[in-house]
């Protein structure tokens, strides 16, 4: 059976400098296994729907709710890679904090977090599909900037 998981890529933008250099993602270093970074994110409970679980996960792992995002409407990326000879499916949405003042709070499952910008958050994201996830928003928003 197909392992599945969902969360939300977030981001942050400061107000300086000017946009897009502004524009920075949230990272969560686990405290087990390789130590990897990701967006917030975890499993599908049984009988919980997708999105109720990016709300859970992103409220227990970062110690952010509603109040604190707001989600952006039309992205949604779904990665696919294997775990211990498992498929696993994962979806993100994508949702921007609302203050960039407000602080994390990591739970146990995470030891470090990190507010960066693209670069960086792809150094850090070492998979190839989570960084190609990371430049097709940075790409998403620099569009939907444009548009007038
Ligand atoms: N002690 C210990 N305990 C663990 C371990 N493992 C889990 N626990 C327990 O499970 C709970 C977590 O429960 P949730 O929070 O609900 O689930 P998730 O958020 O889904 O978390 P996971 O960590 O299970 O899943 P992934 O992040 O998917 O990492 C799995 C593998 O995939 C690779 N990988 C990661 N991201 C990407 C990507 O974007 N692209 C690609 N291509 N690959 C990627 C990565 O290299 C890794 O090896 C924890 O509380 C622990 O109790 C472990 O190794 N040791």
């Amino acid at each position: 059976m197909t392992l599945r998981a969902c969360g939300f890529i977030i981001f942050r933008r400061l107000a300086h400098p000017p946009s897009p250099d502004n524009i920075q993602y949230l990272l969560l270093q686990t405290s087990y296994g390789q130590h990897h970074w990701t967006p917030p994110k975890g499993h599908v409970d049984p009988g919980e729907d997708d999105l109720t679980t990016a709300w859970r996960e992103t409220q227990e792992e970062a110690g952010l709710g509603q109040e604190h995002l707001r989600v952006v409407d039309g992205f949604l990326q779904r990665l696919h890679y294997q775990v211990r000879g498992k498929e696993k499916e994962v979806l993100y949405w994508l949702a921007e904090l609302r203050d960039p003042g407000i602080k994390v709070k990591l739970s146990d499952e995470h030891q470090d977090y990190r507010w960066v910008k693209l670069d960086e958050a792809c150094r850090l994201a070492k998979y190839t599909d989570l960084q190609d996830t990371l430049k097709n928003v940075q790409r998403f928003l620099e569009k939907a900037e444009k548009k007038p």
